[in-house]
């Protein structure tokens, strides 16, 4: 299989407030293409796709006094131009507008030869027009310094009541541009304008539910200004998802072993070697305690079983590690290790010795992660390749540091990522892929279809599954989850009830 690469596109990068400013400002100090003109280019392209998807004919713009509103003006004039009315509320009057916005409230005058232009200057006389079939927001973009108040408060409030669709302009007023949380109140839009580049609240926390569909405008900037961006929008636009091929011999098309599976949990095994075994590996290799085998001899025939201990050994303990680092030897190929291992003490210092003289490509999931949490240091030779999946109860426990947790989610994958040189893939709502060189990938649909026990279980599987295949850490995590998101499109298209873990293999 080709070794791929993760270089999205630019028009995948997510930027935050301070970088999205920092790249404007480049644009209009060493491009020399102004404020205005940007401006204009966010509008009319809104504008465009508004015109080309919809009937319109009357719109209310609610604006604030930054450049968020200058842009829903230029859309204002535009839809003008196409007998569309436009009634706008300035919710901080117009007297105090920034520059481009003030620029394009003159313009918006003197297109309106025909009397189609209402404007409140508070919102107080406001008084929605007898007939209009849209809503532009373009109160706050990423100018949002503090909780929403006052009469914005009263306009998004009035905003959500309506059954007339929102058109959001950059974020829904109210999110904030970088964590995706909702600042006392937010706009839930139907369609959202992102100029320029994505924001990265679009995609954190609330923002998924108050986006509705993302609309993604490209602005003159120049790519090179973008190089600073490192957090990446993942989806299957993008990513080419590689078939296996057969190699000559079953064991030189990639071999993927199976620590999992005690007593009792061997559910997890099962599910995870299925979901390997299931994206067309020559061999997967289970190692479990012998006393469990019989389990796995009648679920899993296709699956090759190495036994290690007695019969009376059903959770790995720490003597077992001398014979499962014999068995690891054998054969070239990745790990994975995790599934259902229990939370005996000996097994937590069965992984420690096992982990600390290993240095396949590994995967590290579900009590795995929980031995590792016990251990004071991550037992990992050097140069050996780790992927852990915490979910966020396991991201808690295997962060020290509780100020990061606080702080956010992704800054907590990326600064782990970085500091201990592992790639993570922390399950969640957005799942979030960080790796060591600090970058980090967000998923873009709905996860929860996936928050079902056993889907973790299919999601290590398939990641364990590219890994084996040679492909790289953060690959493998992309291909993995986008397998599952693929199973899931194509379950919600047949059936009309909820899918199984088992559905996602
Ligand atoms: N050249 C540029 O800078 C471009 C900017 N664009 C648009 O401009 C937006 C950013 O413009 P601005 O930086 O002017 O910022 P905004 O228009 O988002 O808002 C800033 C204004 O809102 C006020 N404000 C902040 N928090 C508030 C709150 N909680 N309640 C009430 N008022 C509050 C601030 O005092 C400031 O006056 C982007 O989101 C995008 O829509 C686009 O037109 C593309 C080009
Ligand atoms: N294909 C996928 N895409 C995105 N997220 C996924 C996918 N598969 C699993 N997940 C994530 O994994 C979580 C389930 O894993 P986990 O909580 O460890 O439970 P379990 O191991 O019991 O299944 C889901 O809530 C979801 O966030
Ligand atoms: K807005």
């Amino acid at each position: 299989m080709v070794k791929e690469t993760l270089d999205a596109p630019y028009s995948h990068y997510l930027f935050d407030a301070e970088l999205s400013q920092k790249i404007d400002r480049r644009t209009i100090q060493e491009m020399e293409i102004d404020g205005f003109t940007l401006m204009e280019i966010a509008g009319s392209s809104a504008a465009k796709a508004l015109l080309e998807d919809e009937e319109l004919t009357h719109g209310v713009y609610l604006c604030g006094k930054g450049n968020n509103a200058g842009d829903a003006l230029v859309v204002g004039r535009y839809l003008l131009q196409h007998h569309v009315d436009a009634t706008i509320v300035f919710l901080s009057g117009s007297d105090d507008l920034s520059a481009d916005t003030q620029k394009n409230l003159e313009l918006l005058k003197k297109f309106d030869s025909d009397d189609k232009l209402t404007i409140f200057e508070e919102w107080g006389p406001f008084n929605p027009p007898e007939e209009f079939d849209f809503i532009i927001d373009g109160m706050l973009g990423t100018g949002l310094t503090s909780d929403v108040r006052g009469d914005y408060t009263k306009a998004v409030e009035w905003a959500n009541r309506q059954p007339q669709p929102v058109f959001a302009m950059d974020i829904p007023t109210g999110l904030h541009a970088d964590s995706g949380e909702i600042m006392e109140c937010a706009i839930e839009a139907n369609t959202t304008f992102t100029f320029g580049g994505r924001k990265l609240g679009l995609y954190l926390k609330d923002g998924p539910e108050k986006t509705g569909t993302i609309h993604y405008c490209e602005l003159p900037f120049p790519n090179r200004f973008k190089e600073d961006c490192n957090t990446y929008l993942l989806d299957e636009s993008w990513i080419q998802m590689t078939s296996p091929t057969p190699g000559q011999h079953k064991y030189n098309s990639g071999v993927l072993y199976i620590i999992a599976g005690s007593e009792g949990l061997t559910g997890a095994a099962i599910m995870a070697a299925k979901s390997a075994w299931a994206e067309g590996l020559g061999a997967v290799i289970l190692i479990c305690p012998r006393g469990v085998l019989s389990i796995y001899e009648q679920t899993l025939p296709s699956i090759i079983k190495k036994p290690v201990g007695s019969r009376n050994d059903f959770h790995f303990k720490d003597e077992h590690s001398g014979k499962v680092l014999e068995i690891l030897s054998e054969k070239e190929g990745a790990l994975l290790l995790g599934p259902g291992l229990g939370r005996e003490q000996s097994t937590v210092q069965f992984v420690k010795g096992t982990l600390s003289q290993n240095n396949k490509p590994t995967v590290i999931d579900a009590d795995g992660l929980w031995c590792l949490a016990q251990l004071e240091h991550l037992p990992k030779v050097n140069e050996s390749e780790w992927i852990l999946t915490p979910h966020p109860g396991e991201l808690n426990r295997l962060v020290p540091n509780s100020e990061l947790q606080k702080d956010s989610r992704l800054q907590t994958v990326r600064e782990y990522a970085q500091t201990t040189g592992v790639t993570v893939l922390a399950k969640g709502l957005p799942g979030i892929i960080g790796t060591p060189a600090g970058k980090c990938y967000l998923t873009n649909y709905n996860t929860k279809y996936f928050s079902r026990a056993g889907s973790g279980d299919v999601l290590a599987g398939k990641v364990g599954a590219y890994l084996a295949f040679g492909q790289r850490p953060d690959t493998s995590c992309a291909y993995g989850l986008l397998k599952g998101k693929q199973k899931l499109e194509y379950y919600l298209q047949h059936h009309q009830d909820l899918p199984e873990p088992s559905d996602f293999i």
